[in-house]
């Protein structure tokens, strides 16, 4: 039995595929989709460091979105960096990138050194609590271009991070997305993977992640 079935025989369990499983690097058995993670990315000390010096400096906003006509904020506070000469659409909000800082660089040099791959944005978002979350999407906007890689790094507080297959709903996969971890997402994961935050009535510290993009074209 795979892990994909035995996933579905236990509903929400880890598919971390054991065999592969080692300190540095887990691969998710989710067919159709290219899923990695590293736990430990970085060390306690830098995790902490980075959590306070991000949640200080990234200039965060509260964005609205059109809920059957009616405009509500978002559940979370957000921002976006990157190139200067990059902006992007999501969820039908228009950003313009704020310029790279040294701390944002300094996790991007990190990211792409691992990830083999060179990013040029990064779209930032905070959930201050358990009522913050996103809700199921992909990442599969026309200016990240064909199967899009992204690299989604995390600071704070523990949280949910839920995949389903947009095919077959029986198909899932969750994994905690813990202090100072990575989540690499690639090759055709966002055209068949949906993914979450599910809001939570625990008590979770403030989180932070950094998804790691490459917008295709300047708009
Ligand atoms: O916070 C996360 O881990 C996920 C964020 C996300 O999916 C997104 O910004 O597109
Ligand atoms: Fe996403």
């Amino acid at each position: 039995m795979n892990a994909i079935q035995g996933n579905l025989l236990s509903g929400f369990d880890s598919v971390i595929d054991e065999s592969l499983k080692s300190d540095e690097k887990e691969v998710l058995s989710m067919s159709d989709a290219d899923v990695i993670f590293y736990r430990n990315f970085f060390n306690q000390q830098e995790s902490d460091e980075l959590f306070q010096t991000l949640f200080n400096e990234i200039k965060w906003r509260q964005d609205r979105m059109k809920i059957y006509g009616k405009e509500v904020n978002l559940p979370r506070k957000t921002a976006w960096y990157g190139d200067r000469d990059k902006s992007y659409t999501f969820s039908g909000i228009h950003l313009q990138p704020e310029p790279w800082t040294p701390t944002l660089l300094q996790v991007k040099e990190k990211v792409e050194e691992i990830a083999k791959f060179r990013f040029n944005s990064v779209l930032l978002n905070l959930y201050r609590d358990g009522n913050d979350g996103i809700s199921w999407h992909t990442d599969a906007e026309a200016e990240l271009g064909k199967n899009p890689v992204i690299g989604s790094v995390s600071f704070g507080g523990t949280r949910r991070f839920m995949f389903r297959h947009k095919d077959n709903k029986d198909l899932k996969a969750e994994i905690e997305l813990t202090h100072g971890s990575f989540l690499l997402m690639a090759g055709t994961t966002q055209h068949f993977w949906q993914h979450q935050i599910p809001k939570t009535s625990k008590k979770v510290q403030p989180r932070i992640n950094l998804t790691f993009r490459v917008i295709a074209h300047s708009l």
